[in-house]
């Protein structure tokens, strides 16, 4: 499958020990990333990702474009929820393209777990 991993700033650490604690599972899978998230788990984890342009960059309408053409099965976005982002329409347009394509959206460690047990077990029956 390819799953797309996205985190805003502060929770960047947060994605990282996800990735590293679930190294195996993430790595059967092509994996999709905005840009600073994406070096970072390169860098920290080893995994092989494909980076996207940085969020504010343009990053999530890249992921955007990704999942409008089916090249997305699911997305874990660990969004920071306290913090204003200066490309929040481009946070929204993402969130809004993975409801209208109905890919599996995670916006926290807890959901993006659950996501990745259920897709690991779809893979293998
Ligand atoms: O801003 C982001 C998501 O909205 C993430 O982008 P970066 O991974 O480039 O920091």
């Amino acid at each position: 499958m390819n799953i797309a991993l996205i985190a805003h700033d502060k929770k960047k650490d947060a994605l990282v020990s996800f990735a590293q604690e679930n190294f195996d599972l993430l790595n059967k899978h092509q994996l999709y990333a905005t840009g600073t998230t994406g070096g970072r788990v390169i860098d920290e984890t080893g995994l092989n990702v494909t980076r996207c342009k940085s969020g504010p960059l343009g990053g999530d309408q890249e992921i955007g474009a990704l999942v409008a053409n089916g090249e997305i099965n699911a997305i874990f976005f660990f969004r920071d929820p306290l913090t204003a982002q200066p490309h929040e329409p481009d946070v929204s347009a993402l969130l809004r393209l993975s409801d209208v394509y109905d890919v599996p959206l995670a916006t926290n460690e807890g959901t993006a777990a659950a996501v990745l047990l259920l897709i690991d077990k779809l893979d293998r029956e």
